[in-house]
């Protein structure tokens, strides 16, 4: 019988991450020195651990909306291009750091221009910044590659603009597209124009769906919009009556037909298991619907969203549901092998990955493990 495995252990796979944010994984150091640079005094704490602290407790909540509201202290020191350059570096570098060998990490564009920036120039400067980072690791004898997701806010007008955006630049870095913010109340059908066009234009995209808001918001990504992955997408158990307590060992499921079309159609879930905590999209990480997902063999992959609000990362991620679930080495390559098929990269290049990196770094460590 083999021991658990161990965070230090997980830290060495070679690992994929598709729902991180920009605007969620700061350093708390970054965000004072930021802040300072950049005369921002709305922090609610100088000192960079309390700081962290704030975050986690603050986002905390139970509710999405009340999660989002600390998007703002990040989001104001975000607003330069030296700040985007250096964040987005770090960022690479963090990731580098946790073992992530490809990473799509999201940010949206529009809320970076109170300074004086144009759409353009931030994302080159985030370009820029995820260039200098991967080059900063790779020093460090770590590779990994970042590509980037460009986010219009749902509550807003600009999809429109900002899938444009996210084609003029897609042979340079970025990678897809994301509608993301509060999801009750503001549809993703709302930005149907946004999502015809990158469709006529073969580009990739997927939509936070599924996380406080139920299967309407599933249904509309997928049959309206014609998503090609869905953020979070929890709420797809709502359309599972799985045999629960005493019964469970029985197997028993009973799906209907927007759960059978997704797991049928390999539509990719981008989960993360601790924002789901946070924002009440989950009781628990033991009762997280990833459990039943995984069984039934939806197309799962594990995610961040926000490192910074959640106090994680990738690794830790794993570790809690290796934890609460008893995963192996099987199991996490699976969600890997999973993720890395989901990217939003050509075919050829996600082979290159799994074949090349992914697989012989898990045959490594099963051997070493054995
Ligand atoms: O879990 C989430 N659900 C919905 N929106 C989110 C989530 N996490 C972050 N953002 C939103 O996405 C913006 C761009 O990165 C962030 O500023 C935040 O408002
Ligand atoms: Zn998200």
């Amino acid at each position: 019988m083999s021991h658990q495995l161990t965070l230090d252990q997980i830290r060495r796979a070679p690992k994929v991450l598709l729902h991180d944010h920009l605007d969620g994984g700061l350093r708390p150091e970054t965000i004072v020195e930021l802040a300072a640079a950049t005369g921002y005094t709305g922090l609610p704490a100088d000192d960079p651990e309390a700081l962290g602290a704030w975050f986690a407790e603050a986002a905390d909540s139970g509710s999405l909306e009340r999660y989002l509201e600390t998007f703002g202290h990040t989001v104001a020191v975000m607003q330069t291009r030296e700040s985007l350059v250096r964040v987005a570096a770090e960022c690479a570098e963090d990731l580098a750091a946790d073992g992530i060998v490809y990473a799509e990490v999201r940010y949206a564009p529009e809320q970076h221009l109170e300074a004086g920036l144009s759409l353009e120039e931030v994302v080159e400067a985030v370009l820029e910044g995820f260039r200098v980072g991967q080059d900063r690791a790779a020093a460090q004898g770590r590779s990994i590659r970042v590509g980037t997701l460009l986010t219009a806010m749902r509550h807003a007008a600009r999809s429109r603009e900002i899938a444009e955006l996210a084609v003029r630049y897609r042979d340079v870095g970025v990678v897809g597209f994301d509608i993301a913010g509060a999801e009750a109340g503001h549809p993703p059908t709302r930005h149907l124009d946004a999502f015809e066009y990158l469709r006529r234009e073969n580009a990739h995209f997927t939509i936070h769906a599924g996380e406080a808001f139920g299967l309407p918001s599933i249904w509309e990504a997928l049959q309206w919009c014609g998503a090609g992955r869905l953020g979070h997408g929890v709420r797809i158990v709502d359309d599972i009556e799985a045999a629960r307590g005493a019964d469970e060992a029985s197997g028993t499921v009973r799906m209907g037909r927007l759960a059978n079309y997704v797991r049928d159609k390999r539509v990719p879930l981008e989960m993360c298991p601790s924002s789901n905590v946070q924002t009440g999209a989950a009781v628990s990480i033991a009762e997280h619907p990833i459990g039943l997902l995984r069984r039934l063999r939806f197309r799962v992959t594990v995610n961040t969203d926000n490192r910074l609000q959640s106090g994680t990362a990738l690794s830790e991620e794993f570790a809690k549901l290796v934890e609460a679930f008893g995963y192996d080495w099987d199991d996490l390559q699976w969600f890997t092998v999973n993720a890395m098929k989901s990217a939003f990269l050509p075919f050829d290049e996600r082979l290159a990955l799994i074949n090349g990196q992914i697989k012989p770094g898990f045959a490594q460590l099963k051997w070493a493990t054995d």
